[in-house]
């Protein structure tokens, strides 16, 4: 009988961000190509009243329905007359009985030589062309004195020289802001067309979970990734749906997914997405043939489960809080405003000095829990992905490049202010 072959042990690195060789490690870039060029909206439109529809996108491009302003009206309030009947040096005009205001506007028509009484918004009379500040002229109530010359049309805002009718006010995939409202109110839309709102189903997945409220063995944590993830959701305008909790047993989370893919549009888990033994989450997906595994470059939240159950997306993140939340602001964060109707549009970054100094390794995208101070931009003590703390204590995140970099302070680095996300 021969000998077994003895276990040679591989060198001790101990460092489980270290990228093994074997494995290809998708740069952050490459994944965010990869889902702009994959995703398109899932979600059906429907008319919303203008009142209601705050925050929804658009699913159609929107025309004015009619002109801003509709007529020529006056800036200011003063007094009205036609200019081919103003000289140079001091002059005075006869006021027509009558006055033009806001809502109120003069029926009648002002003779050239003639000035009216005009109020700011008042629709510009017949005859009238231009308007004198009430400031500039002296007045007794029956005539006007004033210095010429007057700049032809001054003070006056010209029909449609805003926004003309059937003009493009707003396109499609916009998400309304308050101005927008304005914008549509005064061009006559009472109505738009919007994308239904994208429903987003939260599952946490894990033995070791207990419900906030309910009594946790020692050997049990509170799921704590569901209320972050819920809350974001909610903060992005999505609507999001809880899903509750599902153990680490195949069967039972082939249920929740079945259940999630009914209900939402889109689908977050979070833990069991590596590869471990108790990770059925990727497990799962594997199944359904669309998986795309992917072990990204990234730090934290190297371990991203990607694929479609039943239709519906899903995104598995990592358990990890700090690594469920960095992967749902860079990667699902995109991919949810597309799948909802909006464009393809990374967050706005700044470029900041850093108050703190790091040897970064090369080969993957750092995001650090960070936040503004005196000196620039801080970042959180420590890197642990388990940290929860560092998420509150920060206002947002640093983003290190892929390359080695050696940071002093002062120097600039990219800073996304968690505000950032949520536009
Ligand atoms: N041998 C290795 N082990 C691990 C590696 C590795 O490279 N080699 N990578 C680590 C990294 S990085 C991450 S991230 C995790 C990802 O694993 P999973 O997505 O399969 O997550 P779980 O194992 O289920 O959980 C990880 C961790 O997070 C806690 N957790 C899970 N869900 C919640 C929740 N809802 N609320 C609060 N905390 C949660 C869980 O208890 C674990 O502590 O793998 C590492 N391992
Ligand atoms: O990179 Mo893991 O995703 O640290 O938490």
């Amino acid at each position: 009988m021969s000998e077994p072959a003895k276990l040679v042990p591989p060198p001790l690195k101990n460092d489980c961000f270290a990228l093994p060789a074997d494995t290809h490690w998708t740069p952050v870039d490459e994944a965010h190509a990869l889902l702009k060029e994959r995703l398109s909206v899932c979600v059906g439109a429907e008319p919303v009243p203008l009142a209601k529809a705050l925050g929804r996108v658009l699913a159609q491009d929107l025309s004015a329905a009619r002109a801003h302003p509709p007529q020529p009206n006056s800036a200011v309030d003063g007094y009205g007359l036609a200019h081919a009947a103003v000289t140079e040096g001091p002059q005075s005009f006869p006021l027509v009985s009558g006055r033009s205001a806001a809502g109120a506007p003069f029926e009648g028509h002002v003779p050239a030589g003639q000035a009216i009484r005009i109020l700011t918004g008042a629709t510009v009379p017949a005859g009238v062309d231009t308007v004198i500040l009430q400031e500039d002229v002296a007045t007794d109530g029956k005539s006007i004195a004033f210095h010429g010359p007057l700049k032809r049309g001054a003070n006056t805002r010209k029909a449609g020289e805003d926004v003309q009718q059937g003009d493009v006010i707003l396109s499609k995939g916009r998400k309304l802001t308050p101005a927008d409202l304005a914008l549509a109110a005064a061009t006559g839309v009472s109505e738009v067309q919007v994308f239904k709102p994208l429903r987003v189903g939260v599952i946490s997945t894990g033995d070791e979970l207990a419900e906030a409220g309910a009594v946790a063995r020692v050997d049990q944590i509170y799921d704590a990734n569901r209320p972050m993830l819920l809350g974001l959701i909610a903060q992005f305008g999505y609507e999001p749906l809880d899903l509750g909790r599902a153990p680490d047993d195949r069967a039972t989370l082939k249920a929740f997914l079945d259940e999630a893919a009914a209900r939402a549009d889109v689908i977050l888990t979070s833990g069991g997405a590596s590869a471990g033994d108790e990770d059925h989450m990727s497990a799962l997906l594997q199944e359904t043939g669309s998986m795309t595994l992917w072990r990204l470059a990234i730090k934290p939240g190297r371990p991203l489960a990607l694929g479609v159950w039943k239709g519906a997306p899903v995104f598995g993140l990592p358990g990890n809080p700090v690594a469920a939340l960095v992967c749902s602001l860079i990667f699902a964060q995109p991919a949810m405003r597309v799948l909802a109707g909006r464009d393809w549009k990374l967050p706005q970054s700044f470029k900041v000095p850093a108050a703190f100094s790091k040897s970064k390794k090369a080969g993957r995208r750092e995001f650090l829990r960070a936040r503004i101070g005196e000196r620039g931009v801080e970042v959180f003590g420590s890197e642990g992905s388990g940290r929860i703390s560092g998420l509150s204590w920060a206002e947002g995140l640093v983003a290190l490049p892929d390359e080695a970099l050696e940071i002093s302070e002062g120097d600039l680095v990219k800073y996304y202010p968690y505000s950032a996300f949520s536009v």
